[in-house]
């Protein structure tokens, strides 16, 4: 029987590379895991797909969820709501499988709280110029937004003595391989190895 998969939560600023790490993650063949599709409240940029970049619902869809319980987590983020819908992180994990979120800060802080096993990781800029480039070569936010989102950068950057690991994405492959360094040696720690042997004795 396998053991219980590991929660893996990924947050950085605005503009980092965390989405592009991400697929990275997901392309690699290192090992199964699945990144949990997020809801939200923000309209969809072009290109993206509902069911597979987010599940954009309606601000009352999403307080219903909230209403029934359904969110792992959320948080406001720019006027709009962001969330994790719970049963599918609660039922990968179950199945054995490690699951991988992709939020900002506060709803971080609150998987904290109601996972403390999880594995909490702080994706990087080498520097705040490369941030800003960043933003700005992706070309989706005009000069204010730009302006706004490195102020929220700064705040957010603050927020990293909350997170277990903090990984610089300088180019994306070492990105990529220092997270999964990371992954393996958590599967590795003595507590989370000891719950396998007694699920394979019976206990
Ligand atoms: N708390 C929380 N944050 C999320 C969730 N999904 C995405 N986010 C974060 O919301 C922020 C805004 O996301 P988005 O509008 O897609 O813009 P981005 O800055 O280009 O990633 C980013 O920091 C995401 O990581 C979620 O389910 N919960
Ligand atoms: N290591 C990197 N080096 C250079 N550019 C990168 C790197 N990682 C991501 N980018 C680019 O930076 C921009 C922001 O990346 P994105 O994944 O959208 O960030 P986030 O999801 O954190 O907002 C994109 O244009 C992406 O191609």
């Amino acid at each position: 029987m396998s053991n219980r998969g590991m929660l893996i939560v990924l947050s950085g600023p605005s503009g980092v590379g965390k989405g592009t790490v991400r697929q990275a993650m997901l392309e690699d063949e290192f090992r199964d895991f699945h990144y949990s599709v997020s809801m939200t409240t923000r309209k969809p940029r072009p290109g993206e797909q509902d069911g597979v970049d987010y599940y954009f619902v309606s601000r009352e869809e999403f307080e219903q969820e909230i209403a029934n319980d359904g969110m792992l987590e959320y948080a406001q983020y720019v006027d709009n709501y962001y969330g994790t819908p719970m049963k599918y992180v609660n039922q990968t994990l179950d199945s054995g499988r490690d699951v991988l979120l992709e939020i900002e800060v506060q709803g971080a802080m609150q998987v904290r709280e109601n996972c403390p096993d999880g594995v909490f990781i702080f994706l990087t800029p080498p520097d705040l110029l490369e941030l800003r480039n960043r933003i700005q070569r992706r070309g989706t936010d005009d000069q204010a937004t730009i302006d706004k989102r490195m102020q929220k950068a700064a705040d957010e950057i603050k927020m990293m003595e909350n997170y277990d690991y903090a990984v610089v994405n300088d180019e994306i492959p070492n990105a990529v391989q220092r997270i999964e360094k990371i992954i393996e040696s958590e599967h590795l720690r003595v507590p989370r190895v000891i719950d396998q042997y007694k699920k394979m004795i019976g206990e």
